[in-house]
């Protein structure tokens, strides 16, 4: 079956097809086709690399795979099976992951072009910088049930990779996971954390309790609960589903004020009686006593396979069925707990294992434009390289493919192909810790491979495991990282700089992510739907519940503030960000309906631009005034009250009296009669909440 391209190819093209090196990235669905179809063209050099190994549910769609090759890496088996369409080609296959440090630049200038055939965004960012630094052609494509694309990159003549954002998968906040589960794909998630904590790697995840008989012991990790009591499904099940529930009922104020309140299942269910149910029947929903079973049933078999495992702990996999099993029915015991629907083992299986059916003509359609694209790269006729798309369902025009009309060019505020793009994150400095930072920001979201970054010329994270920085435990804040700062990251092997800048943000409710980015720092509020029952929200700190009030500060108003206090410490600030925040933390909450509560700190951003807490009585008492008893006595005296309509005030016994007046339409104020310290704070009738003013003049007396 060896292709003859005498005939096929001009003569000018017979010699770049049979010589230029191609590199495919991926030997699954789409990469099986590709490479089926360059061999069939009478390409001769190409390589191929993948990290997998062939498993069963591969087989539909992956064609250069049988049931023999079960097991065996998908790349040397690709290469085995197109070398007999033509064994004149050379090809070199790789087992191993293209984001690996051997596979660096040495390794891609080799190729003419190169071929993303993936399944997951971190790689091909990796591919797509490591092309743009190589300065290489690059082909990206994708599939998703009936659609699909093929996108052609090339450093300073299209978009790359990162050009436009992608979708960000949702992130589900640990507290809903934990403690409010809502939807069946938070009790999902929960059950697969719930699996690595008891048979998994080290999580940092944890969702079951720590055990202990007696206060003076060390706490027992679930894990090792569970060990020590050889993984007894019934202990397990009454310590998850009955001990921990009681727990968090238990918890002050957890449920006050939410719509959803867990129930303890009953011990009756905990009787030993075994309710049968049939594995096969995937789209059907069980009872309550059959997800019971298979619970234990499940620990019983996965007990077995940790004992056998060498790793000494295992991975969750999808297609395992006992895996499968216990996070079904972890997922529906929860479910019930919590009042959310019940859903089936095959609707739990598509959201655990984020499943979209793949589609074999999909992915055989996109094989071929990709090699139609790939043709044309080589002969230099880049502008005919648009991207085209498969669409799922046909336009108005009948057509199921299309293509754009040109190629696009890339963006300017990218921050991986153009020098000018930064980056804005926003995070809450006093609680991100840089080992966050560096996990979720940087490997996850930024899929950066060995950052090194600086802030302000001081190295805090090294790709160099001889610096010993040490400062992962740390917050921003501990870290001297404030808002305003600006950090630069550069990965070595991906060549690839970002810059970013700091912009403090509360975490006001659990809903909110651990962190956004954006692309300027208007936008970081703009994201907010700012409603202030809404932002005047709980939060958890050092276990303490606190409410925080927000109040935002407009550039005017600082030259206001500057023109009329010569010590007014909050007049500076970064000029990039044209606006700085107050966070009034109003301390802790002693019920949630009382109205009545106490201020405790005042932060915002000083000339230095440091962020800094000032306490309350420094905040609003003259300096002459503070001595000793009054200064306990400002302290005390703070209230703020809240009528039946809408209004409330701030008093200060002892020296001053504030007001902040709310009438039904939305207007605030905040007034100090005193002379020396002037607090007001107001919001228009007639605009939202961005057009709040806040202006402040304020005593001497804060350091
Ligand atoms: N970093 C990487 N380096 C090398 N190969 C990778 C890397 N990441 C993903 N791949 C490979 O890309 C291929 C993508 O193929 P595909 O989308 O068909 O996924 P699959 O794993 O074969 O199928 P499914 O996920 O549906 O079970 C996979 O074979 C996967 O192993
Ligand atoms: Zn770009």
């Amino acid at each position: 079956m060896a292709a003859n391209i005498v005939g096929a190819f001009k003569p000018s093209m017979q010699n770049v097809v049979k010589t230029s090196k191609i590199l495919l990235v991926g030997a699954g669905g789409i990469g099986c086709e590709v490479l089926k179809n360059l061999v069939l063209m009478g390409f001769g050099e190409l390589e191929v690399i993948d990290l997998d190994t062939i498993e069963i549910s591969n087989l539909n769609r992956q064609f250069l795979f049988s049931k023999d090759s079960v097991g065996k890496p998908k790349s040397h088996t690709a290469k085995e099976s197109v070398l007999r369409f033509n064994p004149n080609v050379n090809i070199n296959s790789h087992y191993g992951d293209i984001m690996d440090t051997k596979y660096g630049s040495a390794f891609f200038n080799k190729f003419k072009l190169v071929i993303n055939a993936l399944d997951n965004k971190r790689a091909r960012s990796h591919v797509n910088r490591m092309c743009l630094s190589c300065d290489i052609p690059l082909i990206e494509s994708g599939t998703m049930g009936y659609s699909g694309q093929v996108e052609f990159i090339k450093k300073d003549f299209s978009l790359c990779y990162e050009c436009s954002p992608k979708p960000v998968p949702k992130d589900y906040p640990m507290c809903t996971i934990r403690n409010t589960p809502k939807e069946p794909i938070h009790c999902i998630i929960w059950a697969k954390f719930l699996f690595s904590q008891l048979f998994g790697e080290n999580t940092e995840e944890l969702v079951s309790m720590e055990e202990t008989e007696d206060e003076t012991e060390e706490k027992l990790s679930a894990r090792d609960w569970a060990k020590a009591n050889n993984y007894d499904g019934q202990k397990l099940f009454k310590k998850i589903f009955y001990d921990d529930i009681d727990y968090l009922l238990n918890m002050r104020d957890l449920y006050k004020s939410k719509s959803i309140k867990p129930r303890k299942l009953d011990y009756v269910y905990l009787n030993g009686v075994k309710s049968e149910y049939a594995h096969e029947e995937e789209s059907k929903i069980l009872t309550l006593p059959q997800y019971i079973s298979m619970f234990i049933d499940s620990i019983t078999s996965i007990k077995e396979k940790l004992d056998q495992s060498k790793k000494g702990y295992l991975n969750w996999d999808k297609d395992d069925d006992d895996f499968m099993n216990f996070v079904v029915a972890s997922t529906n015991i929860r479910s019930v707990i919590f009042g959310i629907e019940i859903k089936s083992h095959f609707n739990i299986k598509s959201m655990a294992g984020n499943i979209i059916p793949a589609i074999p003509t999909a992915n055989a359609i996109i094989g071929g434009q990709i090699v139609i694209h790939g043709l044309r790269v080589l002969e230099g006729k880049y502008p005919r390289c648009q991207t085209v798309y498969l669409r799922g369902m046909p336009n108005h025009k009948g057509e199921i493919i299309v293509k754009d009309k040109i190629v696009q060019k890339p963006s300017p505020t990218c921050t991986t192909c153009s020098t000018e793009g930064h980056i804005v994150l926003a995070v809450n400095t006093f609680t991100f810790t840089i080992r966050q930072f560096e996990d979720l920001v940087l490997r996850q979201r930024l899929n950066i491979v060995a950052p090194d970054v600086l802030i302000d010329g001081r190295m805090i994270i090294s790709s160099d495991e001889d610096d010993e920085l040490d400062l992962y435990s740390k917050t921003f804040s501990e870290a001297n990282i404030l808002h305003g700062s600006k950090i630069s990251v550069d990965d070595f092997l991906q060549n690839y700089r970002v810059q970013m800048l700091v912009h403090h943000k509360m975490k006001v409710s659990d809903e909110q992510p651990e962190f956004e980015l954006f692309n300027n720092s208007d936008d970081v509020d703009k994201e907010d739907d700012f409603e202030q029952e809404e932002y005047d929200d709980e939060c958890h700190i050092d276990g303490e519940d606190h409410k925080f009030i927000y109040v935002k500060q407009e550039e005017s108003s600082n030259e206001e503030m500057a023109n009329e206090s010569d010590e007014d410490n909050f007049s500076s600030v970064e000029e990039e960000l044209e606006e700085t925040e107050l966070f009034v933390d109003a301390g802790a909450v002693n019920d949630a309906s009382e109205t009545c509560i106490k201020i405790t700190n005042v932060c915002s951003i000083t000339e230095d631009n440091t962020l800094s807490i000032i306490e309350e009585q420094s905040a609003e008492v003259p300096a002459d005034s503070q001595d000793e008893n009054n200064e306990d006595d400002a302290k005390d005296n703070f209230e703020i009250e809240d009528d039946a309509k809408d209004n409330f005030e701030i008093e200060d016994g002892a020296k001053d009296n504030f007001e902040i007046e709310d009438d039904a339409k939305g207007d605030f104020e905040i007034e100090d009669d005193g002379n020396e310290t002037n607090l007001e704070l107001k919001r228009k009738a007639e605009d939202n909440v961005d057009t709040t003013e806040t202006k402040k003049s304020r005593s001497s007396t804060d350091e």
